[in-house]
């Protein structure tokens, strides 16, 4: 692969420690793969002698990738390319004796941690939500700053910090007691070995020869020193990132790391790359214009030759469906007209809580698209025992859905009597559902479990007649028929995610209910059509391996990092949305900034920014100002739609309809164009 001279001395530089600090889109990722390869072909490393950390797990992937088209997989074999954390969980593994740790442990995610915690301080914190998150982070804080309990007492100043030590130590003790290890155990442990243990320390820095760092700029200090013990001495490494791009301070991330570097390693070798070969002239200008803001540790400048390129455009919608809808309304009409791949867009927000209304437009319009990072509407455990339902209720052959509903929520149908009920079934080559109806089956199955089973199959049996003439009041009887609140209620672990897991329950209700009966931008749907739609995108939310389907990329903000895409709607460009409330409250504005330039430095060709004039909030209508960031931007720069004042709701049916009558016309044009 092509590299400019700044690039390539960047991978011939092997001899001592080097640091790539450069701007967004400049060919840092590029400069680790190349150096992958570098050393391996030109000077005699081994792969298995080479790690290279990356931040995400989408980022470890992409990297491997990139790797294996330039060496092929057999030269590759043995390569460590990992995040900060499968590479912790990798010496964890190795090194467990060391550690005083039993061979098998298991890891505790953000949710056992929150309910060990909450039982660990009832008697202090009483359960308090807001409490309960300050410790939490209080403790990762100390965590990654590598205090254990017994130092972080020695810092903590106030009473509440003390309590909160105190609590680190409970929690710590019960953790160690069952061999558990939360997250940021992940980084703390091998690090405090390799600090401690000389021998362990030796072993992995035998292992691991050349350590290659992605996004250095987000590594905090357990991390930075973990990159410290395992480089050592011979300092045999390569960092590279982009102050500007710091975005997880929030996780103790210290852009001061690239200061640190040059203390500790006074020998380092910094390189600056300045051109930008992702994005258009207009798009890096306004990224430029937009970070000026910032204050700055290192200088940095960033040129792009990729032509000057199309207006960014603004589009103020009326309120969060208009939205979702202009977004999704924009992208299928360009994908149509330029002939792309859906591949190639990009919807980016900065909270999980805004992509469900894109989701459902996508859906909708059965166009194919992936959410990175967060979970999709689709894969929650409610809406997958709901789809089951749909599911026999519109195929009563569907064994699999049965077997998933038939005692959810409990209705005493044991395994024992699903056997027999299976056994009868498959020897009269019925349906599970089919076959509860035999008269027969009284010979095998008796009491209570045949009793159960053929009520629920009557009651279901009824709710599929009345769906074949009147599917929403069906639909409706049997989310109320089967008691599915309280059961929530009951397997929850909280009254509030309860509420919140029968809120999505609701909101399914509502999707569907458009669906059947037909929207401005749809015709109505049969109850078939519209279970087919959801059955299909659930499976494809349990696609593991679908990093090559042909699908628009959803994700935050921050699980953007490093990414690129053609074409980019950053949406909700708001006050209090970006830069986010609670940040403009602790005046933190700069991060949030970084967090904008992030955004705009993914896109490569276009640029959409979009927000609305009204949202819902906590149950209120609200009116947003736009975001500063928006008004930071060079205006000329910028094509801010035309504001129409659409007010009455018939104005806006009209305009809708009349808008989607374009649409489709200008689709029937492009297909009969061949698209
Ligand atoms: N010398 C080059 N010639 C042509 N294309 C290049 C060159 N260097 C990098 N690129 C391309 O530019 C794009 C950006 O590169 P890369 O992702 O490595 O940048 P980066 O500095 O890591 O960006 P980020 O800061 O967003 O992580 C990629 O598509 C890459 O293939
Ligand atoms: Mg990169």
């Amino acid at each position: 692969m092509r590299l400019n001279p700044s690039q390539q001395h960047a991978v011939e530089f092997v001899t001592g420690p080097c640091l790539v600090l450069a701007g967004a889109g400049s060919g840092k990722t590029r400069v680790i793969t190349n150096k992958i390869a570098h050393l391996i072909r030109a000077c005699g490393y081994q792969a298995r002698h080479i790690a290279a950390v990356t931040f995400t797990n989408k980022a470890a992937r992409e990297m491997r990738e990139r790797v294996a088209q330039t060496l092929g997989r057999q030269e590759a074999r043995g390569l460590t390319i990992a995040t900060f954390h499968t590479l912790g969980l990798e010496i964890i593994k190795r090194e467990y004796k060391a550690l005083g740790m039993k061979a098998k442990f298991s890891l505790f995610d953000e949710h056992d941690q929150q309910a060990l915690l909450k039982d660990l301080t009832e008697q202090w914190l009483e359960g308090d939500k807001d409490l309960l998150k300050q410790l939490t982070s209080a403790i990762g804080n100390w965590k990654n700053d590598l205090l254990d309990p017994a130092q972080a007492q020695a810092v903590a100043r106030t009473e509440r910090d003390k309590l909160f030590a105190h609590c680190y130590e409970l929690y710590d003790t019960h953790l160690r007691a069952c061999n558990v290890l939360d997250f940021d155990d992940l980084i703390l442990r091998p690090t405090l070995l390799l600090q401690r243990d000389a021998d362990a320390r030796e072993r992995w820095q035998n292992r691991l020869r050349y350590l290659l760092v992605d996004e250095y700029q987000d590594t905090n200090t357990s991390q930075y020193e973990l990159v410290r013990m395992l480089v050592g001495g011979r300092a045999r490494f390569t960092v590279v990132g982009d102050d500007d791009q710091s975005i997880y301070s929030w996780r103790g991330a210290r852009p001061q790391n690239l200061e640190l570097l040059q203390r500790d390693f006074p020998q380092l070798q910094v390189i600056k790359l300045e051109q930008n070969y992702r994005s258009t002239e207009r798009i890096l200008k306004a990224a430029n214009i937009l970070i000026a803001n910032n204050p700055h540790l290192f200088e940095k400048k960033l040129f792009s030759q990729l032509g000057y390129g199309e207006a960014l455009k603004v589009v103020t919608a009326n309120n969060e469906d208009h939205e979702a809808e202009r977004v999704v309304g924009e992208l299928i009409a360009h994908h149509f007209i330029r002939k792309t791949r859906y591949r190639d867009y990009a919807i980016l927000y900065r909270g999980n809580h805004q992509s469900r209304l894109f989701e459902k437009m996508l859906m909708q319009n059965r166009i194919p698209y992936k959410i990175s990072g967060g979970t999709s509407f689709f894969s929650r455990p409610e809406i997958k025992d709901l789809l089951c339902y749909l599911r026999v209720l519109t195929n009563q052959d569907d064994d699999s859905a049965f077997l998933r509903v038939v005692n959810t929520p409990r209705r005493e149908i044991g395994p024992a009597t699903l056997q027999k009920l299976g056994e009868w079934a498959t020897a009269r080559n019925k349906s599970l559902f089919d076959a509860s109806f035999d008269l027969g089956l009284s010979q095998t199955l008796t009491g209570r479990g045949l009793e159960s089973l053929q009520r629920f199959t009557h009651w279901m049996a009824g709710i599929a007649r009345l769906a074949e003439s009147e599917p929403v009041p069906a639909v409706r009887d049997l989310i109320h028929g089967m008691e599915y609140e309280s059961w929530l209620h009951e397997t929850s672990p909280s009254p509030k995610a309860a509420e919140m897991r029968m809120k999505n329950v609701d909101q399914l209700f509502s999707w569907m209910t458009e669906m059947l009966e037909g929207s401005d931008l749809n015709e109505p749907m049969t109850l078939d059509q519209v279970v087919t739609r959801f059955t299909l995108r659930e499976m494809m939310e349990r696609g593991e391996n679908d990093e090559d389907l042909d699908q628009v990329q959803l994700m935050t903000l921050h699980a953007s990092k490093g990414l690129e895409f053609p074409y980019v709607f950053l949406v909700g460009m708001e006050e209090g949305l970006l830069p986010h409330q609670s940040s403009i409250d602790e005046n933190n504005i700069d991060e949030e900034r970084r967090l904008a330039y992030v955004g705009i430095t993914r896109a490569q060709k276009e640029l959409t920014f979009t927000l609305c004039r009204e949202r819902r909030q906590y149950g209120e209508t609200i009116r947003p100002e736009p975001s500063r960031f928006l008004l930071e931007l060079p205006q000329d720069d910028l094509a801010w739609e035309s504001v129409r004042k659409v007010v009455s709701p018939e104005a806006r049916m009209a305009h809708g309809q009349s808008r989607v009558a374009g649409l489709r016309e200008q689709l029937a044009k492009a297909k009969d164009r061949g698209g």
